[in-house]
């Protein structure tokens, strides 16, 4: 479908040279655009092949359905499915970082030879030529170092978007039962922006989990190639200090992991639920205590957050001189054995211990904490795509633009029955109201013929394509051109009288840009009224045998409604099958059929006419039932949410205009305004946001202070030496 967002800048890495490559200079006349000004979506470069979401969401749903005929039915591993696919790969950039950890260990051995040339007053060239291997080396060490880390994001990139995909797909197929009872909006955005990063870090650590052994066996070989036994002391302290606390904070990070993300999942949920009650709350001035309870939950979140960050905290500071303390103890008992020290040992002793300390007191936690939470963040991945799905559809097909249910029953809970035997046979091109108080199953009767409600007994055929008009509109992120066109070809003609036939002119006109305004995330920028049209042109402008409209005139004034019944509804559309669903009574003079729904069931079926000649008082029908249904159930918030949505949706939107609709080629991007209107300095305003000025200085204070000892650790050691 047409983005919003369209990128037109091809990959640079496409045509970099060799040079460019292994440096990533490619990206420097980004930067220079970032350094100029500040980046807009249209800055970005298109997303290269292999990491497009279709196609990785495609391999990993085949596989994964794969996966779950093998174990007949069980539950699916989604771990062994991404082995499977991106295994490969990732072990790839697994020996590259290998090679790094490797030639690291090298580089001390180079340090002790120059510091040995040094101190021997060796030949002048011999130390230029050490130093330009040093440096080389560094130099080599470093840019294999950036390429692993790059190619480990690229492929946490590509498993994030293969996720993302199977998650997407897996929303449309889900039973609506399950929807708020097993799962709720919130739920599925912290799945997809706090869960699926969990992966991406854990990527960056894993491989410490093989390569740390054959590291440590490696760099005690060669530190005690210098000191012998000694050895012992420096690796047995680092241990002793590092593997019980390292265990145990691990543990308690995995539990911490797990609670913040239920927070999070609660936070997430409620302020989904008060954001799209916001009206409610407001009419009810609810404002208050819905913001302790937010207050609130917020509060028990951040609680432990800053749990988790003082364990981190505490971690890293006992972390931080444990190389200076394995140092220290080797020496000690080197020194203690009689034996004499000479610089080039110790420095690149402190070197060794120095990888010895990030690899095993820093990877290796980091390695144990990710990995514990993102089997969680999995875990919970594995739950929700195990969710019940829509049955698969039985309805079957018949004549082109023809529909027909017989005797069908159907419920969306296994309690209440919605619909009742409802038995109706409906012939091409023609058109039908259905009527009914409140909660009577019209909305239900067009979800079975969509398939979104399976149908427990009965039969259903339908035939040809299908298009639909939901009650509630919806709209996506978009401009109202492409929420129109829905990823169909633009024909402008078509167009043009779609937009003309849902007096949708003059509001485009009024927009600032055309019908290539922005609409905002849902259509939060337009009125009830432009948003329930926008949806019933989307339904219109596609082509389809059977068009199913679901409450469309409700939302706009009683003029605008006419508008849309006759021009759009009635003449536009004529030729077609069309089920209206309906509360305005003033248009079923003009239906073919007309069908009054009631609890669940048929009451009556006929033209308005022979309806009418049966003594059927619509209004009063409609009138007394609603009535009925509000005494039945006092708490019943139905009536109250429907009738909220449809006073609050009111359009004033006036259909008078002639004239034709702007075509500006530029569209809005209120995203794209907020980018422009950033601050100058984010590090400034970073800074600044703490708003605790004296809290700053003294971690300043604390930071100049732990890096002069480390470098008064170094100092010592030299004059020691
Ligand atoms: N997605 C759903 N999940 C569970 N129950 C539902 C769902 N949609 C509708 N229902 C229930 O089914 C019954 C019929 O609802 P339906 O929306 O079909 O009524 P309606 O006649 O279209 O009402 P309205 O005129 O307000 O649109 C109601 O009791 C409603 O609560």
């Amino acid at each position: 479908m047409e983005s919003a967002y369209e990128l037109h800048l091809d990959n640079p890495v496409k045509d970099a040279n060799w040079f460019s490559k292994i440096s990533f200079s490619y990206l420097i006349p980004l930067l220079r655009k970032a350094k100029a000004k500040n980046l807009e979506v249209g800055d970005l470069y298109n997303t290269p092949k292999d990491c497009e979401s279709c196609e990785l969401g495609y391999q990993l749903e085949k596989r994964s359905q794969a996966k779950i005929s093998e174990a007949k039915g069980k539950e699916l591993r989604l771990a062994i499915c991404l082995c499977e696919l991106f295994g490969l790969e990732y072990f790839g950039w697994g020996i590259m970082l290998f090679v790094y950890t490797m030639l690291n260990n090298v580089l001390p051995l180079v340090l002790a030879s120059l510091i040995r040339q040094f101190s021997q007053r060796a030949d002048t060239s011999e130390m230029y030529l050490t130093s330009a291997a040093l440096v080389l080396l560094a130099l080599a060490n470093n840019t294999l170092h950036h390429h692993c880390i790059c190619g480990m994001l690229r492929t946490g990139i590509k498993i994030r978007a293969s996720i993302s995909t199977l998650v997407y797909r897996k929303i449309i197929r889900l039973n609506q039962n399950v929807l708020g009872r097993s799962t709720s909006s919130g739920q599925i955005i912290n799945l997809l922006s706090n869960d699926l990063c969990r992966i991406d870090t854990m990527l960056l650590h894993m491989h410490t989990f093989w390569i740390l052994p054959i590291q440590v066996v490696i760099i005690c070989y060669l530190i005690w190639r210098q000191v012998g036994i000694s050895t012992l002391a420096g690796v047995l302290s680092m241990t002793i200090f590092s593997v019980p606390v390292q265990g145990y904070l691990s543990k308690l990070t995995g539990r911490l992991r797990l609670k913040i993300a239920e927070k999070t999942d609660k936070r997430v949920k409620m302020m989904t639920e008060i954001v799209s009650g916001i009206q409610v709350i407001k009419m009810y001035t609810w404002e208050k205590p819905f913001e302790n309870l937010i207050h609130f939950i917020r509060k028990s979140e951040v609680n432990e957050l800053t749990k988790s960050s003082y364990l981190n905290g505490f971690y890293n500071s006992c972390m931080v001189f444990l190389d200076r303390l394995s140092l220290f103890t080797t020496i000690v008992c080197y020194v203690l054995l009689g034996n004499s020290l000479t610089p080039d040992k110790v420095f690149s002793m402190g070197q060794l211990f120095n990888f010895l300390q990030l690899q095993a007191a820093v990877h290796y936690p980091m390695a144990v904490t990710s990995t514990s939470q993102c089997w969680v963040s999995l875990k919970r991945l594995e739950q929700f795509l195990a969710l019940e799905e829509k049955e698969e559809s039985r309805i079957q097909k018949c004549n082109k633009g023809e529909l027909s249910l017989s005797s069908v029953s159907a419920s969306w809970t296994k309690v209440v029955p919605t619909l009742k035997h409802i038995t109706l046979h409906l012939k091409p091109g023609s058109l039908c109201a259905i009527v009914g108080p409140v909660g009577a199953g019209k909305s239900s009767i067009i979800q079975v013929l969509l398939g979104e409600l399976p149908f427990s007994s009965g039969t259903t055929k339908v035939g040809g394509d299908i298009s639909y008009a939901s009650q509630q509109p919806w709209l996506f992120s978009a401009t109202a051109r492409q929420n129109i066109i829905f990823g169909l070809p633009y024909d402008r003609k078509r167009y043009n009288k779609v937009v003309k036939v849902c007096a949708l002119k003059k509001d485009f006109m009024q927009f600032p840009y055309g019908d290539h305004t922005v609409v905002g995330d849902r259509g939060a920028s337009l009125s009830g009224g432009q948003r329930a049209r926008i949806n019933l042109a989307r339904a219109v402008y596609r082509q389809a045998s059977i068009y199913l409209l679901d409450d469309p005139l409700s939302a706009v004034d009683a003029h605008v409604g006419k508008h849309l019944f006759s021009e759009c509804i009635y003449k536009y559309l004529r030729g077609k099958l069309r089920i209206l669903v309906t509360h305005q009574l003033q248009f079923l003079m003009k239906a073919d059929v007309v069908i009054v729904v009631n609890r669940g069931e048929i009451e009556a079926v006929g033209t308005y006419n022979e309806l009418s000649s049966q003594n059927l008082d619509f209004s009063k029908l409609l009138k007394l039932q609603e009535e009925d249904n509000e005494n039945v159930d006092d708490d019943d918030d139905i009536g109250i949410r429907r009738n909220s949505v449809r006073s609050s949706t009111r359009s004033t939107s006036s259909i008078d205009s002639t004239s034709d609709i702007c075509d500006v080629k530029q569209f809005d991007d209120n995203e794209t305004d907020t980018v422009k209107h950033q601050v100058k300095s984010p590090l400034k305003e970073y800074i600044m946001a703490s708003s605790d000025n004296f809290l700053i200085f003294s971690l300043f204070v604390v930071l100049i202070l732990s890096q002069g000892m480390c470098s008064g650790n170094d100092y010592w050691v030299a004059y020691w030496c």
